[in-house]
């Protein structure tokens, strides 16, 4: 039986706003180098960046049904998440599917098949991560779950989850861990800040992070005259 599940507990939507500015590289950083999305995930315009709360559903292979009903239940600042549960690279999602999800305040759309109506997505400034895009039309045949946890790009995505995306990828922060590696994240960006400020004044990275000189030594690099 499917289902979908309703009002799932998801991250503040405050706390899942503020990992926007610090963007993909970062946060998957900051949280130990984890919760990458596959790269075949691409962003599919230049210059989106975003985050928010995940909005999960599942879809049958060439049906587009549970887009529909998952939209239903989207709450501002939601993103997306879309998985189809065997491997598809149909059109699923288009111009007519994102004008609804902007009207829903849906942020943007993270989906493991295909997208179509690309130039007006574009034109409509809704951002896309897809693994492909096809005009492929699908069906509305076939109920699967929605708001439960899913696989997208290979990670496990729960509802609620924080989702950040931006032209290096797409990553999942879970929402227990939400406040932690925003802290981390912010942390780290403020320290990035510093050394760019040093790298353009002409200092070496060797001096401003020593182990990365010690390293060397102690690894055995050698320096020859030519
Ligand atoms: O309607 C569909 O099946 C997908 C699409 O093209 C749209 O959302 O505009
Ligand atoms: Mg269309």
């Amino acid at each position: 039986m499917a289902r979908v599940v309703v009002d799932a507990p998801r991250t503040d939507p405050e706390m899942a706003a503020a990992f926007a500015a610090l963007g993909v590289a970062t946060t998957h950083e900051a949280q130990g180098r984890s919760g990458l999305l596959s790269p075949r995930l691409a962003a599919r315009q230049t210059g989106a960046s975003i985050s928010g709360t995940a909005l999960t559903c599942e879809v049958p292979p060439g049906d587009n049904w549970m887009i529909h009903v998952a939209l239903e239940h989207a709450r501002p600042g939601d993103i997306l998440i879309v998985t189809p549960t065997s491997p598809c690279d149909d059109g699923y999602f288009g111009d007519l599917l994102a004008t609804s999800a902007i009207a829903r305040g849906i942020r943007g759309i993270v989906i493991d098949a295909g997208v179509r109506d690309i130039v007006v997505l574009r034109q409509l400034g809704f951002p896309v991560w897809s693994k492909t895009i096809s005009a492929q039309g699908t069906v509305k045949e076939t109920l699967a779950d929605v708001q439960v946890p899913v696989v997208c790009g290979d990670r496990v995505i729960r509802p609620g989850d924080v989702v950040v995306a931006d032209d290096d990828g797409v990553c999942v922060v879970p929402r227990a861990a939400a406040a932690t590696v925003l802290a981390a994240a912010r942390a780290r960006a403020e320290d990035e800040e510093h050394k760019r400020g040093l790298y353009a004044a002409g200092q070496s990275s060797l001096d401003i992070s020593p182990a990365l000189r010690t390293g060397l030594e102690r690894k055995g690099m050698s320096y020859e005259r030519a």
